[in-house]
């Protein structure tokens, strides 16, 4: 049995809390780049400790679905609440300068590409201690012991901390990203196929620390994927795209083992027949 697969066989760990109010919530939200590029009339909530899967074939909308949630691309209609502690701020109301700094503050952003989240000229240390300073940490030996924390955390050797990043190897540098991005214990971190064009062992070992920090953190997860795996492993709910529509979206066991939608069928049937 490979290591992913024993890894499907082992139940998702944490449950979403659902008692609580949603963290994000998306209504009517449409951006459209040309007739089917792009999303159109998606609803969603997610609640705290949630993690949520988009899945659909390449072009239908995933990647720019995420950077409107997570506050990079405004929607040409409809609106997204982000609850912060007691606040609810609405994403695409407040100022620029506001979404910045409610970015900074409350979101990860774990990119395809390691190194569209890091800085390539910046050591591994660094990396990870300049989001602290960009929230507010000024203390050089705390931040430098929180980075080697971090690295630990995340499965790399303290001893890399003033190494750069083009040295890491491509599973390597996915780690000090989500390192960097978790450093500043986010509420959200939105994730977009973080284990492509890796290996298949590292995207297994891969896999498991992201699904154990996800546990031990409590986080909530937006994570774009088309790789239904990936999704099984992860996700507690899924959502389905097919040019730019949502066709189906339930309990990620629900949708994947009896989908109701025709287009979720054929994605399920054609990774059951690899
Ligand atoms: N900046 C842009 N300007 C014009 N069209 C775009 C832009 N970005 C994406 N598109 C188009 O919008 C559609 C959706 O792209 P998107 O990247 O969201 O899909 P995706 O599901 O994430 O695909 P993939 O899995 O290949 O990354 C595609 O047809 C794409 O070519």
């Amino acid at each position: 049995m490979t290591q992913l697969a024993k890894q499907l066989e082992e139940p998702r760990a944490n449950a979403a809390n659902q008692a609580e109010p949603a963290l994000l919530q998306a209504q009517k939200l449409s951006m459209l780049y040309a007739p089917g590029k792009g999303f159109e009339d998606v609803n969603l909530s997610l609640y705290p400790g949630e993690v949520l899967a988009i899945v659909g074939e390449s072009g239908s909308g995933k990647t720019t679905l995420l950077k409107t949630l997570s506050g990079r691309l405004a929607p040409q209609t409809g609106s997204i609440s982000f609850q912060s502690d007691s606040n609810t701020a609405e994403l695409y109301k407040i100022s620029e300068a506001e979404r910045r700094s409610l970015v900074r503050q409350h979101f990860g952003i774990v990119h395809q590409h390691p190194l569209d989240g890091l800085r390539p000229r910046v050591s591994a240390g660094g990396n990870i201690g300049e989001r602290l300073m960009e929230n507010g940490w000024r203390n050089y030996a705390e931040i430098r012991q929180q980075a080697l924390t971090w690295l630990k955390a995340v499965e790399i050797d303290q001893s890399r901390i003033d190494d750069m990043p083009l040295t890491f190897s491509g599973g390597m540098q996915q780690r000090l990203q989500i390192a960097r991005n978790l450093v500043t214990h986010p509420r959200l971190v939105f994730m977009d196929e973080p284990t492509g064009g890796l290996d298949v062992s590292v995207q297994a070992r891969l896999l498991d620390l992201i699904r154990n920090l996800v546990t031990e953190l409590q986080l909530a997860v937006v994570i774009v994927t088309h790789d239904l795996a990936v999704a099984r492993l992860l996700a507690h709910r899924i959502m389905v795209m097919k040019q730019g529509q949502v066709v189906e979206s339930g309990l990620t066991d629900r949708v994947l083992d009896d989908p109701s939608h025709p287009y979720t069928q054929l994605l399920v049937s054609s990774v059951l027949q690899q």
